[in-house]
């Protein structure tokens, strides 16, 4: 089924939105040509990288609370939770975090563990397959100690089942022997807090979502969280920078740290290079970033494709994931859960029960007019 819609939705504008068939201006052209030139470099996926797991991420990480940048809800319920456990000297809750990839989860969980001067022992769920190594992990935490399973959705049922009493009682039971003869034994342990992250919260099942005292939403940044970001890591590896300058990057970063921290590295490249330490300002970021193929609002070679495909070959939408999948040689889930929740921020898609919308928006920023017929869908 799949695979028939994307040969359909493809090479060939479905006939009968050809009557919508979009005009292209010059600045259409542009963005077309931009978008046959897949960027090599993936400069704007906000999964980490192996440049971002070297030193230089590590050194960008805000260690304390107040350090963390923006997120300010998430940050005013976690300093109540800090508060209270400290005051009654018990660890904190169980914490779920989920949210897009990049905008601070592990960093957030580094930060409980220093505010509560607590160790933090860091996994991830496809690294605990076999029910010792949870067990292993559990065992030897210390009173307090903070557990963090990264990827928490992706859980096996064994290991989840160990996790259940652990995190309600504070112990695991164990079945020892087999058949007949096997019995469980119920083992204590020290009282922990486990931070599970996810891209997925919907994948979580409810008796694990159920058991976590707090469950926080990590939000995309505004762009002056981010510009601050910016400016923060410009100052930790030493780079002259004006706060239009920061700006800039800002605004082509996704709503995303990660992202944010990888523009600016590139654009310090640059400005080294190409302009002998000046000081990077908004002229500079956007010269750098336009050699880098980062469109002035972060769009890359996918989200431009996604949205030239519903535009171009289907009028406007709707259209189904599929189809969209197909057209970009990415899989439904990548296409939900990185691309388009950045897309529906900054309100170039709409969801709709019959398939995606590209919004007047988009086609603007796409060179073409957005016709009537699709105005009015949307109104
Ligand atoms: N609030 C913030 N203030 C300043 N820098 C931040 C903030 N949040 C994240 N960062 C920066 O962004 C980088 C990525 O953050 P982090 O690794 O915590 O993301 P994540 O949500 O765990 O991503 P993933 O889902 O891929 O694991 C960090 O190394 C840090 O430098
Ligand atoms: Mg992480």
């Amino acid at each position: 089924m799949a695979i028939i819609s994307s040969r359909k939705a493809d090479p060939n504008p479905d006939p009968q939105n050809a009557n919508v068939a979009a005009k292209k201006t010059p600045a259409a052209k542009k963005s077309a040509a931009q978008s046959a030139a897949k960027s090599p470099e993936d400069l704007l996926q906000p999964e980490r990288q192996v440049e971002d797991t070297g030193k230089p991420e590590e050194s960008l990480r805000p260690q304390r609370l107040k350090e963390y940048i923006g997120q300010k809800d998430l940050k005013e319920v976690l300093a109540i939770a800090i508060q209270a456990a400290q005051a009654r000297n018990e660890p904190l809750d169980h914490l779920l975090l989920y949210g897009p990839p990049g905008l601070g989860k592990t960093t957030m969980a580094l930060i409980l563990a220093a505010e509560m001067q607590v160790d933090c022992k860091i996994t991830t769920a496809p690294a605990l397959e076999r029910p010792r190594d949870i067990v292993g992990l559990l065992v030897n935490l210390k009173p307090g100690d903070l557990l963090f399973i990264d990827e928490i959705h992706r859980l096996s049922r064994m290991t989840e089942e160990i996790l259940y009493p652990a995190m309600e009682d504070a112990r695991i039971d164990i079945t020892i022997g087999k058949g007949q003869s096997a019995r469980t034994r119920s083992l204590p342990l020290q009282n922990f807090t486990l931070v599970g992250a996810t891209t997925r919260v919907g994948a979580l099942t409810s008796p694990l979502r159920d058991r976590f005292g707090l469950v926080q939403r990590l939000r995309f940044y505004e762009i002056d969280e981010l510009t601050e970001i910016i400016l923060r890591a410009a100052k930790i590896l030493n780079t002259p920078i004006q706060s239009d300058g920061a700006a800039e990057i800002a605004r082509r970063a996704r709503g995303t740290p990660r992202i944010a921290n990888r523009l600016l590295r590139r654009v310090r490249d640059y400005v080294q290079v190409k302009r002998s330490g000046e000081a990077i300002d908004e002229a500079i970021a956007a010269e750098a970033l336009e050699l880098f193929n980062v469109d002035p609002c972060g769009l890359d070679w996918t989200d431009r494709r996604m949205l030239s495909v519903i535009i171009e070959n289907y009028g406007g939408g709707p259209v189904g994931l599929d189809t969209i999948a197909a057209a970009t040689g990415e899989d439904n889930q990548t296409i939900e859960e990185v691309y388009e929740p950045y897309l529906l921020q900054i309100g170039y898609l709409n969801r709709t029960p019959r398939g995606r919308v590209a919004t007047p928006a988009a086609w603007k920023h796409l060179g073409f007019e957005p016709p009537e017929s699709q105005l009015s869908l949307l109104r």
